[in-house]
C-alpha cells in the first residue's frame, strides 16, 4: 500500500471537509442572521440591490427623477442602499411632515460628505454642519445678527439700486436690438445684492471690484456650486477615493485653497477698514461678524468661523434666487397669457408712472402664485440639502437605522399626481389662488404640498431675503418690459441636476419697453 499517497489523499479530504464545514457554517450564519434580521428589522420597501454598489447603478444623471420612479413603484417611503450608505427617499407630504416636524430631533443632522469637509471649513458652517452645539451657535449668529428684519431693511436702498441696474442693462440691450441673456443678468443681480450686503462690494457692473478679482470670484464660486452639487461616488464607495478617476477631490482641494485666499483677503480688508473707521459706511455682514465676541469668552470670533459663514451665505443666497428667477422667467415667457395677467396686476397695483418698490410686493397676489408654481415645478433644492438621522428610529412601523441619509424629493412632491392631479406638467399659477381671494403665501402652508424653504430646525433662515430677491426682480422685469422668445428660438425647459437644478441652456429672450421712455433713463 502506498501509505504516503493515502496519507496525502486523506489530508486533502480532511481539508475539503473542513472547507465545506466552514462554508456551510458561514452560509448558515448569514441565513440565520438575515432571517433574524428580517423578523426584527423591517426596512421600508425599495428596489433590489447589488452587492457592494447597492442601488448606485440604478441612478442616472437626474437622480431626483430616478428616486421619483422608485416612490411610484414602491410607495411613499423608499429604502435605498447607496454603496455603504443607508438612505431613504419620499415625495409624500405626510412622510415629510413626520421627518421634518415630528421627528425633527432625529433627522435634522447632515451627512459629513467630502464636499462639506473641503468646501465648508470641515463642516464648520451652518448649512452643512451636523446637528450639535457648533451648528446651533452659527445658526443663532445668522438669525440674531445677520438676517434680522432691521438689518435686511438697512439694505433696501442697495437692493433698489441693483434692481435699477437690472432695468438699465435690459434697456440698453433693447436699444441695441440685442437678445437678453437672462441667466447672466439674473446671476449678476443676485450676486451683487449678496456681496454688497455681505462684503460691502459688487463684483459686476460699473462699480465692480475690478475685472481680475471679479473674474476669479465668479470662476471660483461657479466651481464651488458645481462641486457642492455633484453626487461624489467617494462618499458612498470609500474605495473610489483611491482612484478618484475624475480628480474630484483634487478639484475640491484646489477650490478650497482659492476660496480661502479670497476670504482671507476680504477679512484683511475689513480689519484695515475698521481701524480706519470709515464714517457713513453701512456695516456689512463681515463688519458685524468681526465685531462679535468669540466662543468661551474670546474677544473676537474666530477667522475660520467668519470665513465659513461668508461662504455659506454666498452659496445659499445667490444660486437659489437666480435659478428660481430664471425658471420663472422661462415659464412665463413660454406662457404669454400668464405674462399678461402679471402685467394687469402690476398696472393696477403700481401703475405705469413709477417703478415697483418692495412695499408693493405683498399685494402682488398673482405674481406670488407664479412663484409658487415655479417652486412646485422647479424647486431650487430638489433634495433640500440632504439630512441625516442621528439614531435608530421608526417611520410607519419601518426601521430606519442611525446615519440614514434622507433625500426629501421636493421635485417629485411638486409632480405627485395624488396631490396635483392630471395637469401636473402644465405651468398653471391659478392652482395656487385661494377660493376666498385672500393673500397667498409663497412658502409652504401646513399642507406641505410645496416646500421651497423646507421646515423644522433646518428650514431656510434666509427665506424673506430670498423672496425679496425673487419677487423684486420678477415684478420689475415684467413691469418694465414685454418678453418673447428670441427670433427662431424656443424656450427650452430641460433641467440639469445640481444643488439648485438649473436649466440646461441659459435663458435668452427678446424684451420690449412698455413704460414711458423717461422711466428708463
Ligand atoms: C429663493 C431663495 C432661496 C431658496 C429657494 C432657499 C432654499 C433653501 C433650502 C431648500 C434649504 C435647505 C433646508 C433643509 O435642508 O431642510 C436652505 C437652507 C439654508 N439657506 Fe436658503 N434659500 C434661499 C435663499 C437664502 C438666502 C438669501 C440665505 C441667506 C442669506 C439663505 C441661507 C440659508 C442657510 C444658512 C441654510 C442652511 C440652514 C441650516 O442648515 O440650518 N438662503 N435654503
Amino acid at each position: 500500500m502506498d501509505f504516503e499517497a493515502l496519507d496525502s489523499a486523506s489530508t486533502t479530504l480532511i481539508w475539503y471537509t473542513l472547507y465545506f464545514l466552514l462554508l456551510t457554517t458561514i452560509l448558515l450564519y448569514l441565513t440565520v442572521r438575515n432571517d433574524h434580521g428580517r423578523k426584527v428589522i423591517r426596512l421600508p420597501p425599495g428596489p433590489p440591490r447589488w452587492p457592494i454598489f447597492g442601488n448606485l447603478l440604478q441612478l442616472g444623471p437626474l437622480p431626483h427623477r430616478d428616486f421619483a420612479n422608485f416612490c411610484e413603484k414602491y410607495g411613499p417611503l423608499v429604502y435605498l442602499r447607496l454603496g455603504s450608505v443607508d438612505a431613504i427617499t419620499t415625495n409624500d407630504p405626510d412622510m415629510i411632515r413626520e421627518i421634518l416636524l415630528r421627528q425633527d430631533d432625529i433627522f435634522a443632522s447632515r451627512p459629513k460628505t467630502l464636499a462639506a469637509v473641503h468646501l465648508a471649513y470641515g463642516c464648520g458652517d451652518v448649512a452643512l454642519a451636523p446637528l450639535g452645539p457648533h451648528w446651533k451657535r452659527m445658526r443663532r449668529i445668522c438669525m440674531e445678527h445677520l438676517l434680522t428684519t432691521r438689518r435686511l431693511e438697512s439694505f433696501t436702498e442697495q437692493r433698489a439700486q441693483e434692481t435699477q441696474h437690472l432695468v438699465q442693462d435690459v434697456w440698453s440691450k433693447t436699444q441695441a436690438g440685442e437678445v437678453v441673456n437672462l441667466r447672466q443678468l439674473l446671476g449678476a443681480f443676485s450676486m451683487n445684492n449678496v456681496t454688497r450686503m455681505l462684503l460691502g462690494k459688487q463684483y459686476f457692473g460699473v462699480e465692480s471690484a475690478g475685472p481680475d478679482e471679479a473674474m476669479e470670484f465668479m470662476n471660483v464660486t461657479h466651481e464651488l456650486f458645481w462641486l457642492l452639487g455633484i453626487i461624489y461616488l467617494g462618499d458612498y464607495l470609500p474605495v473610489w477615493r483611491w482612484f478618484d478617476p475624475f480628480g474630484c477631490e483634487k478639484k475640491m482641494r484646489s477650490v478650497e485653497k482659492r476660496i480661502d485666499e479670497f476670504h482671507m483677503k476680504i477679512i484683511r480688508e475689513h480689519k484695515k477698514g475698521q481701524s480706519q473707521n470709515a464714517k457713513g459706511k453701512i456695516r456689512d455682514f463681515v463688519d458685524v461678524l468681526l465685531s462679535l465676541p468669540g466662543e468661551d469668552g474670546a474677544d473676537h470670533m474666530d477667522d475660520t468661523d467668519i470665513k465659513a459663514l461668508i461662504q455659506d451665505m454666498i452659496a445659499a443666497a445667490t444660486d437659489t434666487s437666480s435659478v428660481t428667477n430664471e425658471w420663472a422667467m422661462a415659464e412665463v415667457i413660454k406662457h404669454p397669457q400668464v405674462l399678461l395677467k402679471i402685467q394687469e396686476e402690476l398696472d393696477s397695483v403700481v401703475g405705469r408712472n413709477r417703478m415697483v418698490t418692495e412695499s408693493d410686493l405683498p399685494q402682488l397676489n398673482y405674481l406670488k402664485c407664479v412663484v409658487r408654481e415655479t417652486f412646485r415645478m422647479h424647486p431650487a433644492g430638489p433634495f433640500l440639502i440632504p439630512h441625516e438621522s442621528i439614531r435608530d428610529t421608526q417611520i410607519n412601523g419601518y426601521h430606519i437605522p442611525a446615519k440614514t441619509r434622507v433625500f426629501i424629493n421636493t421635485h417629485a412632491l411638486g409632480r405627485n399626481k395624488h396631490i396635483w392631479g392630471n395637469d401636473l406638467n402644465i405651468f398653471r399659477p391659478e392652482r395656487h389662488e385661494l377660493a376666498d381671494g385672500s393673500r397667498v403665501e409663497v412658502s409652504h402652508g401646513a399642507d406641505f404640498k410645496i416646500l421651497p424653504f423646507s421646515a423644522g430646525k433646518r428650514k431656510c433662515p434666509g427665506a424673506p431675503l430670498g423672496l425679496a430677491f425673487v419677487l423684486m426682480a420678477l415684478a420689475t422685469l415684467f413691469h418694465c418690459f414685454d418678453w418673447i422668445p428670441p427670433p427662431n428660438e424656443d424656450i427650452d425647459t430641460t433641467e440639469a441636476y445640481g444643488m439648485t437644478m438649473p436649466k440646461v441652456k441659459p435663458l435668452r429672450a427678446s424684451a420690449k419697453p412698455r413704460l414711458p421712455a423717461h422711466m428708463y433713463i
